[in-house]
Order: structure tokens, then sequence, then C-alpha cells
């Protein structure tokens, strides 16, 4: 009987062997009923002690009883697991549908863990704004502590002394103003550079092109630029092939970031490591580590030849600027500093591109507005210029198309996690101490209650007097809000408005033939940063004289 029930799922199991781990194909795997299928299959003493388990915590206290009822509504769990198997392949767009079903503020146990999740500006505005001191920590992972130092980073610390060096060292020398606005010559390059390697494969009248791999590359060369001094992919490239690699494994790292790692929600499950995630965990946490540790040594035996420059927050790379801090001040040792260069790839790399990504799905999906936002860049460079970065606050149409893609498909589905670091109440509700936080961007954005016609991509809700990208009504929080805000929010935006008003411009986008613009895929894939599920291609036809390439 038991084997009837698993077979199909043994099957998934078999796969997963086949595959060898691979990230990927892993990722296809639904963990939970590889969970399920261990616990029944091979380890019957594991089984029986669960089911003892489970039984002694169905007949739950009254005074338990009591507290659920103080905690938000959300629905009814399972003993021990609670709601852990019910979040499914896309959680955000579950956990949106509960509330739907509950109301603005919903409560889930997953496994362990208290969670509470909502997807309602003034929820939001409550949580990362009057009560963001509250909110401002984050839950530690295993994908954490294998892939990024322990939490040693910025991102992923939890609230406290660390996390508040690390973002002082962010906020004060590294995503400087000035720092940031000494870049800006690179920035220029690399959207020309853009520009010039679609129109390399398109130049002969037209060609579908591989929008995520040309966008993927610029935000790389903008980021690895600034924190190490060279572009990754070109010229100047550590080579073709090692670029790649070294992409794909941040992409894959960001989806499993964005996972529920069982062990994480069931403590006691974590020495079995049923889904395989902690040794891919450790070997790729091993294989970034690699690139870090070599980028430090590559910059110390510069540092021994030609001595530190003096910091002006000229344009001095971020591994400089950090063994600085670190040999002047002795605030950064090595892990911490590796740690704060994975932010930068991470932070600023993907977040970038696939929000770009996003916004070419859409405006190809809708015609007119892709022609609309040409007209705008065709008004604004009449007389022949190149768009620079003084432009982009004129380009309001394309500005409000980017908000309306940070409704429609922010890439931080909910946010980096928050956590509580202390019991509070909201609305009434008690939300309990380490409860994991789930913001909802993408049910924030989709949520019918907030927005007119919100399954329509309309960048023209936003054309008020002044469009701005951030939202005082937290009804759109692409960049999070309070003290755990994204420090890199203005090189974000210059760069999406910088890349997507190059391409814009130079290039006439169409799906490629014979699909029609309403078969380009907007569905998304899980991670903690959300791209489209399958990479967008599109058929580009250069639309300027010659020289302009
Ligand atoms: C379009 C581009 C970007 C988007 C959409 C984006 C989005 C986000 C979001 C949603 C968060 C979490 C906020 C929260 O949890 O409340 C975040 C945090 C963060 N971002 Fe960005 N980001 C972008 C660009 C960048 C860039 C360019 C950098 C740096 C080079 C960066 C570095 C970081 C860091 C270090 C954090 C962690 C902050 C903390 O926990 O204290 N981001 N970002």
């Amino acid at each position: 009987m038991l084997a009837v029930i698993t077979k199909p799922l043994e099957d998934q199991v078999a796969r997963l062997s086949a595959a060898n781990m691979d990230a990927e194909k892993l990722l296809q795997v639904d963990p939970y009923w590889i969970l399920v299928i261990n616990l029944l299959k091979h380890n019957s003493l594991l089984l029986l002690g669960t089911l003892v388990v489970i039984f002694l915590a169905s007949t739950a206290s009254s005074a338990q009883r009591k507290y659920r009822k103080l905690l938000p509504p959300g629905p009814p769990g399972w003993p021990i697991i609670g709601n852990l198997l019910q979040l499914g392949p896309l959680p955000h767009r579950t956990l949106a549908g509960l509330c739907r079903q509950y109301g603005p503020l919903v409560y889930l146990r997953i496994g362990s863990v208290h969670t509470v999740t909502t997807d309602c500006p003034q929820m939001i505005k409550e949580l990362l704004f009057n009560q963001d001191e509250v909110f401002a920590s984050r839950p530690r992972s295993t994908a954490g502590k294998l892939m990024a130092y322990d939490d040693m980073d910025v991102g992923l610390a939890p609230y406290g002394a660390h996390w508040k060096l690390m973002r002082r060292v962010c906020m004060e020398h590294l995503l400087t103003t000035r720092r940031i606005a000494s870049f800006q010559q690179n920035r220029q390059e690399e959207a020309q550079a853009l520009v010039h390697s679609v129109w390399e494969e398109c130049k002969q009248g037209g060609k579908v092109v591989n929008v995520r791999e040309h966008l993927g590359s610029f935000t790389m060369n903008i980021v690895t630029i600034m924190l190490l001094g060279k572009r990754y992919f070109g010229s100047e490239s550590m080579g073709a092939k090692e670029a790649k690699e070294f992409r794909e494994l941040i992409h894959a790292a960001m989806a499993l970031h964005g996972t529920f790692f069982v062990g994480d929600y069931l403590p006691f499950l974590k020495w079995f490591d049923f889904q395989g995630y902690q040794s891919l965990f450790k070997r790729m946490g091993k294989q970034m580590d690699d690139y870090y540790s070599s980028i430090l040594e590559d910059h110390r035996d510069r540092l021994k030849q030609f001595g530190i420059g003096p910091d002006d927050d000229g344009p001095q790379d971020f591994v400089d600027v950090m063994l600085k801090i670190s040999a002047e001040e002795g605030k950064l040792n090595d892990i911490e500093m590796k740690a704060l260069m994975q932010d930068m790839v991470v932070g600023g790399t993907d977040t970038a591109s696939f929000t770009m990504e996003w916004c070419m799905a859409e405006l190809i999906r809708n015609p007119k507005t892709l022609q609309k936002a040409q007209e705008e860049l065709d008004q604004l460079l009449e007389d022949g210029h190149t768009l620079q970065e003084s432009d982009l606050p004129q380009l309001r149409y394309l500005k409000a198309a980017v908000k309306e893609t940070f409704r429609f498909h922010p890439v931080g589905g909910f946010l980096i996690p928050h956590e509580s670091i202390r019991e509070t109440k909201i609305a009434g509700y008690i939300i309990p101490k380490n409860s994991l936080v789930l913001i909802n961007t993408h049910g924030l954005g989709r949520n019918p209650d907030v927005w007119e016609n919100p399954l329509q991509f309309m960048p023209e809700r936003f054309m008020g007097d002044k469009v701005e990208l951030r939202d005082a009504e937290f009804r759109v929080v692409p960049f999070g809000s309070g003290r755990r805000k994204c420090p890199g929010a203005p090189l974000g935006q210059s760069m999406l408005l910088l890349g997507l008003g190059r391409l814009i411009h130079a290039f006439n986008w169409a799906p490629p033939p014979p699909l029609l613009p309403t078969d380009i895929n907007v569905m998304e894939a899980n991670g903690m940063t959300t791209p489209p599920a399958t990479p967008l291609k599109a058929l580009a036809t250069p639309r300027l004289p010659y020289h302009r390439y």
C-alpha cells in the first residue's frame, strides 16, 4: 500500500539523484515531498518517533489554544509541521491567496517558526515604519550560514552591533553619493557596451537576442568595476567561461536562498539533510569563497607593490577601501570583507538586471507602452546627444514604467525576510518574539483592494505631477523601508533607467517570430530575487544611424 502512495514520489527522488545535486534540477523537485518520502520510507524509527511527538503535540494545552486566539487569523496547521506543506512552489502566490481569505495580516506556523505575512500597505507601514526597530532583524538560515559566512554580511546579519558596523561601512565608505558619482563615466561606458553588444548581434537587420544575457553582463560589469576595479565580462575579464560560471553561481545561490529548507523550520531534521541542500550550500559557499579569496589576494599583492592611495571618496575600488579600513582602523577582518563583497555582487546585479528584464518583457507585451517610451526618448535626444545620467529625471514615462514594473514584478517578492526582535502588537494581534515576517510585495502589487486592474501593465497609473520611484503610502516598496532598506537604491535606479533608456532608444523590440506580444511569458520563478521563469528572448532591430552604435 505504502509503495503505491510513494511510487510517484520515489520517481522524483530518482530524478534528484540523477541530477547529481545539480542546483537547477534540484529546484524543480518539490522539497516537501522529498521530506515526506524519506520520513515514510527510509527511517521507520524516525517515523515512529515523529508520530509519537505528533500525538503529544495534538494534545496541546488549553493555555496554548488561548494564546493562538490572540495571534492574527490564519489557516489551520498540522501538529509539529504546522503549515510547512502548504506553501507550494511559489510561496508568495500562496500567501497572497491566504491574505485574500483571512485578512490583511495572516499568521502561520512553518514548522516551529511563528510566521506573519501581509500584502496590505497599512500593515507594511506599521511593520517597516511605525515599528521599524522591532522588525529590523533577519531570521538565521542554513543557507546564510553555509553560503554567506554565517550571516557576517550586512543583508542577512541579525540586528545588532555587527550589522550596525557593516551597514556603516556600506553607507559611509562604499555606497556614498560621491563615490557612486565618481563611477558615473564607467556606467556610461557600460551602457554603450550594452548597446554595442546587442547591435553586434542584430546589425544585419534584426535578430532574436537573449535579453537576460546582455542585461546580466551590464549590471555585473558596473558592480565589479566599483568593487574590484575591473569589468567581469568583456576585454578585461578573467575569461568569458569563468565570468559566466560566476554569474550562474550567483543566480543559483539566490534561488537557493529563496527556498524553504526544512531543517530551518524543523531543527530536529537538520541532521538528516533529506533534501540534499546542505551539501549543495556547502559546495556553492566554497566555490564563491574561492572567488572572493583570490580577489582579496590580488588586491593585497597590488597594494604591496603600489601602496594605498589617499581616500578622497574618488574612484578607488571597494576592495581597496575595505583593505584601507581594515589596515587603519582594524575593523574589518577577511571574512567580513568577503561577506561585504558578496553583498555588493548579489545585491547589485540580479536585482537590477531582472527588473530590467521584467520591464522589457512588459513593454514588448504592450507595444503601445514601448512606443510611448521611445517617443519620450526621441524627443529628449533629438539634438543627437547620447542619454546621460543627468537626463534621467526628465524621463517621466520611463520612470512610470519602471515603477509599474516594481509594482507588478517586484524582484524581492518577500523583500529580504525580516524577524521581530521582541513580542509586539499589530492591529490588536500579538506578534510573538522571533517571528518570521514575510512582507509580500508580489501580493501587494496585485492586491485588488489597492489597485484597479491589478493584472494590467499600465505605467499611466503613476503619471502624476511628479513621478517618484518610492511611494510614501507603502503601495510600492521595491527597496524596502526603514533601518533595513536597500543602501544601493540610488545606484540601482540609475542602472535601471540608463540601461533601459539606451536599449529602448537604440532598438525596436518585438517577440521572436511567430510569437505574438501576448505570448511573452510573464510567470516568475521562485528565489530570493524572482526572475521571469524563462529568460526573455526578443527580436531586436536597430533604429538609429550606424555611427550611434
Ligand atoms: C534595482 C536594484 C535593486 C533592488 C530592486 C534592490 C532591492 C532590495 C531589497 C528589496 C532589499 C531588502 C530590503 C528589506 O529587507 O527591507 C535590499 C537590501 C539590500 N540591498 Fe538592494 N536592491 C537593488 C540594488 C542594490 C545595489 C546596487 C546594491 C549594492 C551595490 C544593493 C545592496 C543591498 C544591501 C547590502 C542590502 C541589505 C541591507 C540591510 O539588510 O541592511 N542593492 N535591496
